[in-house]
């Protein structure tokens, strides 16, 4: 079957700290990125006037990052080490509960990168959310 899919990147700035790891390295010091998001969305049909769904309708996802881990300390805002992984499946359950429902298009992925050159993705189970 035939599938539309759309795209959009989000940015935070964050300070973490990766416990447990081996002595001397460089993520168990405390240090911060500037975060990127990236949600994947598909449908196989579209809305009108063309739409998997309107870009603009990811917006409370955009004030949810600035409110919850913008210039925040992601140690105190996850209950676990705050890695890529954990924040893109922590980012895909908030969008499938609380934004998903009221838009169209099924979440793909949410892709998480501290770094120009790594990124961490989260994909839901396809019908049995996250
Ligand atoms: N699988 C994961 N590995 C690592 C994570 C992670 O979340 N998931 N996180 C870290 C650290 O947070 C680290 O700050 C980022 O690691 P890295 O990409 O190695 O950062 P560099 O700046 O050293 O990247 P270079 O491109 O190699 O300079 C570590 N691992
Ligand atoms: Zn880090």
């Amino acid at each position: 079957m035939s599938r539309y899919a759309i795209g959009k990147s989000f940015a935070f700035s964050a300070s973490h700290q990766l416990p447990g790891l081996p002595e001397g390295h460089q993520c168990g010091r405390l240090h911060g990125h500037n975060y990127t998001v990236e949600v994947e969305l598909e449908a196989e049909t579209l809305e009108f006037p063309g739409f998997v769904t309107d870009f603009g309708d990811l917006a409370p996802f955009k004030a949810y990052l600035d409110a919850t881990f913008d210039h925040r300390h992601l140690n105190d805002v996850l209950d676990e080490p705050p890695t890529s992984e954990r924040l893109a499946a922590h980012l895909a359950t908030w969008l499938e509960r609380e934004l998903l429902p009221q838009v169209g298009g099924r979440l793909v992925s949410v892709r998480v990168s501290e770094t120009p050159t790594s990124w961490a993705k989260f994909s839901p189970s396809p019908g049995g959310g996250s």
